[in-house]
């Protein structure tokens, strides 16, 4: 290959994007990037690349980030014990201070850090930022007292909406804020599937430590790539969907309730997992519509 030909072969990589930024340029993707799939410094910037990417090509992206192995071994370093129940934290006062040191003075400052290094504007938010995430204390269905454990009430969409406006990228954190200031800690799937409710997102995307839905979990070679909310709510009747797969699979539905058109579960210990999804047509990792 010549390097004339060399550069069309480039040129047309970027120009077969093109179709796909057209579908999404100002429309809202609300991505959660999980604690479990945030281990690899290297995987990490190609997903705050992709990101910033998305943001230069006129698409409005909103983080949400987890962070619950970080606290788990903060709660360690400190000999305080820690305790989950159906898949959330049991969280006393000394433990929601650690959760809130970690999730809002570390992981959250550190995602805004490396994205700003790549050229994006993000701003690092948590529900307390101008009432963001509104919540009240949230009851176990078992009547476990969870402590501070927030039951999510609203979102200030307004504000995600002026800041992607002003070309920011919000990164938030999974704190929320109760009627007398009290601090809550939530799920960040669950508050990843609430903010795409609210703003009407065109996708919602789960970013995980596993290639998507399994029908074995322990094997990669039964990755679903296409499930309808009837089929999700079959795989957690069957057990198949379980533990951390069930709060992502709730904010699915959840978003898909409120028009989002789709949402997806990745792998996001892969390199670039955003791009390979949105901008090509097999896509990858497990696709979740309310119809067929
Ligand atoms: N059917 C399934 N297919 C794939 N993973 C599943 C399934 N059911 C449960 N899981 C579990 O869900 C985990 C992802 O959730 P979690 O550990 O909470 O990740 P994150 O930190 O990204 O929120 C996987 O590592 C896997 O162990
Ligand atoms: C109530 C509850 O369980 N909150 C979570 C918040 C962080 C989180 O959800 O992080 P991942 O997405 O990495 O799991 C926790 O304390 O671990």
């Amino acid at each position: 290959m010549d390097k004339t030909e060399t550069l069309v072969a480039k040129a047309n990589i970027l120009i077969e994007a093109l179709p796909y930024i057209q579908k999404l340029y100002g429309k809202t993707v609300v991505i959660k990037y999980g604690g479990n799939a945030m281990k690899n410094e290297i995987l990490t910037r190609t997903i705050l690349q992709d990101i910033t990417m998305l943001k230069y090509c006129g698409v409005n992206p909103i983080v949400v980030h987890g962070g619950g192995p970080d606290i788990s071994a903060m709660l360690k370093k400190l000999n305080i014990e820690t305790q989950f129940v159906g898949g959330l934290r049991v969280t006393d006062a000394a433990t929601m201070e650690v959760v809130q040191m970690v999730l809002c003075g570390k992981i959250n400052k550190d995602i805004v850090a490396h994205m700003g290094a790549l050229g994006g504007k993000a701003i690092g938010l948590c529900g307390k930022d101008a009432g963001l995430i509104r919540a009240h204390k949230k009851c176990a269905p078992d009547g476990t007292d969870l402590g501070f454990v927030g039951e999510i009430d609203s979102i200030n969409i307004q504000l995600l909406t002026t800041l992607s406006l002003d070309e920011y990228i919000p990164v938030i954190a999974p704190i929320g804020v109760g009627e007398n200031g009290e601090t809550y800690n939530i799920n960040a799937d669950t508050v990843a599937g609430e903010i795409a409710a609210a703003a009407h997102a065109e996708k919602l995307i789960f970013l995980t430590d596993v290639d998507g839905i399994r029908r074995d979990p322990g094997d990669p070679a039964t990755l679903i790539s296409h499930l309808t909310v009837d089929e999700i709510y079959q795989l957690i009747r069957s057990g198949v969907v379980d533990g951390g797969m069930i709060p992502k699979v709730e904010g699915c539905i959840r978003a898909l309730e409120e028009g989002v058109a789709r949402t997806h579960i990745l792998n996001g210990t892969i390199p670039h997992p955003i791009l390979l999804e949105i901008f090509t047509d097999q896509g990858i990792g497990t696709m979740v519509t309310d119809d067929v």
